[in-house]
């Protein structure tokens, strides 16, 4: 179920009054993100399982030891209020007519030291080997995801925003960091306590047990109902918070616009009612785990009362000794404890499961664009390029491309020109196969580019996008992104190539420079220069070209096209173009307009035409 995000609480923010005095757009109308699904299922087995099915690697190496521990500790524990019985039974007040024994008593005292250093001991290794084990869990989660996403392909990221992609990598899987660490040996230990107890109680006097522990169904009953709010509640923050993080990407990323807008008012009261939401929701889920507590303190205190009013009616009758009551006190307080401690396990349980769905729901994504079985690996291609009557859908029904037929021969260069939204990115798209055509065919010497595999499709395209993405690294580095095995020599060649060595030299640190994410210290043509670089360093047989439509001098326009020459040269090339004088070198010009094909030829032949590309070609001059 996808919602948009409601906006009901009230934020100390308002939106600014409009220059004309009027209110401006209310803010739940300015920002629409979509809410992640929400997983409403009961408890899931089949995830759970798959969840710790992440523990078998280290199951045989490590787990033994902690069961050994974790033995060794409750057995402790459960020793020291027996001791106690017998201290008081037979070394402090014994029967009469037997005396207080105080060398019993300093033996019995001593054992009991022995079994606490035990205890310290055990429980010193268990927390150890379970942090081990629950930080490699949470490792190899965390590779897995992050491997999946990195497979996934474009229509996935369009769907939703970066920063909800975020949550689930660190968030979900930071959530069950708890669970792995401590949660799930403790929820053992408990049990085994619990167990432990109760066949201890149900020994000493199996009446009294049975009186003290009458409130525990009543409990349950009421502890299951809880559950499931409080199951609802957590999913609800989780979901909260992805929102959060979303709008918290996408405002970092905006920074600039926004400040140039002056909008950081309105900004801040859209955050605020985000982080306001995600406060009571958290408000919310937080007051319901609380009233377990409460509950088994309730409960807890029952089963006292019954203990002491029934305990000394078996005590007067015979049928208990003080020393026993007090073991059973002991072991009484103690079985409420885990009880408390499984209530809120099951919480964090939840937590965690619903972190852990959202994981699996990631990892369960297939990718859109996937080698079909049987896909042969294509062999160097020459660079013929075919499209037959592609029609392309991003959304079911509405065609961005509507049956293009298109042939190119090996080393033409193809420019792409129509007006926004014609269609131009979407067949450069499709080319490196992106996204799969809707209906047509679409070839690479004569292979259908579904029938071979991804990679060795491209492997062999180098694709630059108008928004040059450059990588925190140094220059070297990302030139080196085209090839990795690139010599330092063929870098500096291919940089060379394309003039961007001059540049890159006159940089203070040169080819070691370090440029930072999404390289705001480079310029828009140097950006496109180190671009050129690289997709020259891959040495592609096809290439492809969004073209910065960024105002560049002229200089650096002439150095572009020069560069663009060589990079060129020999390949087969489709150019998204905006610039003239690419325009005009190009072998064969597609006219786009609202997905159809409309013209095509060279710049002289369509220039007489008086048709589409005229028509641009003279809006671009009347700018001039
Ligand atoms: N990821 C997407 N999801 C849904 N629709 C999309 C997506 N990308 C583009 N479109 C739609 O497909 C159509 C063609 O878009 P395309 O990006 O190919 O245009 P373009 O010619 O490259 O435009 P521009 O010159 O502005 O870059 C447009 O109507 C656009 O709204």
């Amino acid at each position: 179920m996808n919602t948009n995000t409601q906006r009901t609480a009230k934020s100390p923010f308002k939106s600014r009054p409009s220059q004309e005095g009027q209110q401006s757009k209310p803010l739940n109308e300015r920002f629409v993100y979509q809410d992640d699904e929400v997983i409403d299922k009961p408890f899931n087995w089949a995830e759970f399982k798959r969840l710790f099915a992440y523990m078998k690697p280290y199951a045989r190496q490590m787990i033994p030891l902690v069961v050994l521990m974790m033995v060794l500790g409750t057995i402790t524990k459960l020793a020291v209020p027996f001791l106690t019985s017998m201290a008081i039974d037979g070394a402090i007040a014994p029967e009469p007519p037997a005396v207080p024994n105080a060398r019993l008593l300093l033996i019995l005292t001593g054992i009991v030291l022995l079994l606490y250093i035990i205890q310290w001991g055990a429980n010193t290794y268990r927390i150890k080997y379970t942090n081990i084990i629950g930080q490699r869990v949470i490792y190899d989660l965390r590779a897995d995801l992050f491997k999946h996403i990195q497979k996934l392909s474009f229509n996935f990221f369009d769907k939703r925003p970066a920063g909800s992609v975020l949550v689930r990598v660190t968030n979900d899987i930071n959530s069950l960091q708890d669970l792995f660490t401590n949660g799930a040996v403790n929820v053992l230990i408990d049990c085994v306590q619990l167990v432990g107890i109760v066949v201890i109680l149900l020994l000493i006097n199996w009446k009294l047990a049975v009186a003290v522990m009458i409130t525990v169904p009543l409990m349950f009953i009421i502890s299951t109902r809880l559950r499931v709010r409080i199951r609802r509640a957590w999913q609800d923050v989780r979901m909260k918070n992805s929102r959060i993080n979303s709008h918290l990407n996408e405002s970092i990323q905006g920074i600039r616009v926004t400040q140039a807008y002056t909008q950081e008012h309105e900004n801040m009261a859209f955050f605020d009612h985000m982080n306001f939401t995600s406060k009571r929701s958290w408000d919310k889920a937080s007051a319901m785990n609380q009233a377990f507590g409460p509950l088994i303190e309730i409960t807890g205190g029952l089963g006292t009362l019954v203990l002491f009013w029934f305990g000394a009616y078996l005590i007067q009758t015979g049928q208990l000794t003080i020393g026993y009551l007090v073991a059973f006190a002991t072991y009484v307080g103690n079985f409420w404890d885990p009880i408390n401690r499984l209530g809120q396990m099951y919480n964090q349980l939840l937590v965690a499961m619903a972190s852990s769905e959202r994981i699996f729901e990631f990892m369960d994504e297939k990718p859109a664009i996937s080698d079909k079985p049987g896909a042969v690996s294509l062999p160097p291609i020459r660079g013929d390029i075919e499209l037959e009557d592609v029609v392309f859908e991003y959304e079911k029904g509405r065609q961005a491309l509507k049956g293009i037929s298109l042939s190119v021969t090996a080393g033409q260069s193809i420019a792409l020109v129509g007006h926004t939204g014609s269609g131009k990115s979407t067949i450069i798209n499709l080319l490196s196969r992106f996204y799969d055509i809707t209906s047509g065919k679409l070839t690479i010497d004569g292979y259908d580019i579904r029938d071979v595999t991804v990679e060795s499709l491209r492997s062999q395209i180098s694709v630059v996008l108008q928004d040059t993405f450059i990588f925190s690294g140094t220059i070297r580095d990302n030139i080196r992104f085209g090839r990795l095995d690139a010599t330092d020599e063929e870098i500096e060649a291919a940089a060379k190539a394309v003039h961007a060595h001059e540049f890159i030299t006159h940089l203070p640190g040169g080819y070691e420079t370090e440029v930072e994410e999404r390289g705001t210290v480079l310029s828009m043509g140097q950006r496109q220069l180190l671009s050129f670089a690289r997709a020259l360093l891959a040495n592609p047989r096809v290439l492809i070209l969004d073209e910065a439509t960024a105002s560049i001098d002229t200089e650096t326009e002439l150095k572009i096209q020069d560069a663009l020459k060589v990079l060129l040269q020999g390949r087969t090339s489709f150019m998204v173009a905006h610039r003239l004088s690419t325009i005009r070198n190009a072998d064969n010009i597609i006219v786009l307009d609202h997905g159809e094909l409309v013209e095509s030829g060279n710049h002289d032949q369509l220039m007489k035409k008086q048709g589409v590309y005229r028509g641009l070609v003279e809006a671009q001059f009347r700018f001039l």
